[in-house]
Parts: structure tokens; C-alpha cells; sequence
């Protein structure tokens, strides 16, 4: 697929199966991740990846966390949380590790690491991967981002859920560029 067909035609996969990445193609992903614009070269992120039996531990991390300050959460919505990294065959956690700089705000480093997770999204459909940006609770949760082994100031960007696609989603409606880009001629 050339590039152009996948940044303007690029959906998001809620349902995947197995399998998740090869290897090469985690290269792929993480070489693209790499390659998201970085003001200062500060390289302001790093990725976790999660796959096979792990994804029950971090099920169980969310399930733990839950029930810290929920000790009487009933048990269905205790398996939900379980279940949930198990909705596809990998995740790739995006985490924005900022720092302090005189030219290059957090703000900044934050949406570089924005930019590496649609990188992996781009790249996952380019390659004929599904793939899904999601965060939710689990992604802001401060027992969960301990047990990832998150240090103090750094930020869960998300996770990106990456598989092969079980069902076919099309575009969905969009604004026309007129709509979202207007040309400014000056005061
Ligand atoms: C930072 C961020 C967090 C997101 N979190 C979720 C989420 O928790 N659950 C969800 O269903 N979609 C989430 N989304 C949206 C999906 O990744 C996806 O973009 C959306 O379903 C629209 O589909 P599309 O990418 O095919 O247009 C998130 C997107 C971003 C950028």
C-alpha cells in the first residue's frame, strides 16, 4: 500500500485475532514509531509491549486496581477488566517520558508521543494489521501505571491494540476539507 492511500484511508480495527506482529513487523511499527517529529531530538517516549500470557497479568493489574478502592466490585465487571487486554493479540503501550527543557514545553513531548502511537496505527493498517488506539481509566489509573513499572512523570499515551483484522470497517463520514481548513489572508 503506498503511503498516501494509508494516511487518508486508514480506519481503526476494533476487532482483532490472532495473530499480532511478527517480528519483522514489530520493527516496522516501532521503526515508524521512531520516526515521529520530536522538536529537540529529546526522543520523548518509550514502548511496552504486551502479548500472550501477559496480557492476563495486565487484565489482572487493571482487576487489582479496581478493586483497591472498589473492594465490593461485583464479580462481572471483575472479569470484564480481566478480559480486556485479551481483545486482541498484542498491545504496544505508547508512554510519553517528558522532561524539563528551556525551548521544548511538555506540551510538546506530549504530542510527540501522540505522534509516534498514529505513526504505529498508520503503519499497522499500511502493513494489513488492524490496529486500535484506546485509553479509558486503565490509561490514567496510578496503581496500574506503577505495576507497568511507569516512573513519576511519565505518561500513559495510550494503548494500541494490534492484530489482524476479524472483521472489515469502512471510512466513516468525514468533513470536507473546507469545512476544516480555511485559508487566512492576513489582518
Ligand atoms: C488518545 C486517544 C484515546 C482513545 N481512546 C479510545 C478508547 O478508549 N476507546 C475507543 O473506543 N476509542 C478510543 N479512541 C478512538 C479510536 O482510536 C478511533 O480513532 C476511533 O474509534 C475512530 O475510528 P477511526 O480511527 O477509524 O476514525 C482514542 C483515540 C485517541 C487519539
Amino acid at each position: 500500500m503506498d503511503a498516501i492511500t494509508a494516511l487518508t484511508e486508514r480506519v481503526s480495527v476494533p476487532k482483532l485475532r490472532e495473530p499480532g506482529p511478527s517480528a519483522e513487523q514489530w520493527r516496522v511499527l516501532l521503526g515508524a514509531a521512531l520516526r515521529a517529529a520530536d522538536h529537540g531530538q529529546l526522543r520523548p517516549w518509550r514502548f511496552l509491549t504486551v502479548e500472550g500470557d501477559a496480557r492476563a497479568d495486565l487484565g489482572k493489574l487493571y482487576c487489582e486496581s479496581v478493586l483497591k478502592d472498589t473492594p465490593d466490585l461485583p464479580e462481572t465487571f471483575q472479569q470484564k477488566l480481566i478480559n480486556m487486554p485479551l481483545r486482541a493479540p498484542a498491545l504496544l503501550l505508547v508512554v510519553a517520558c517528558c522532561q524539563a527543557h528551556s525551548k521544548v514545553p511538555e506540551v510538546e513531548q506530549v504530542v510527540s508521543a501522540g505522534a509516534a502511537a498514529q505513526n504505529v496505527v498508520n503503519a499497522a493498517f499500511a502493513l494489513g494489521l488492524g490496529a486500535m488506539w484506546r485509553t479509558g481509566d486503565m490509561a490514567y489509573n496510578t496503581h496500574v501505571l506503577k505495576g507497568l513499572g511507569l516512573e513519576e512523570g511519565e505518561k500513559l499515551i495510550g494503548y494500541v491494540y494490534l492484530g489482524t483484522p476479524a472483521a472489515t470497517k469502512s471510512l466513516p463520514p468525514m468533513p470536507s476539507v473546507e469545512e476544516i481548513c480555511q485559508s487566512w489572508s492576513g489582518q
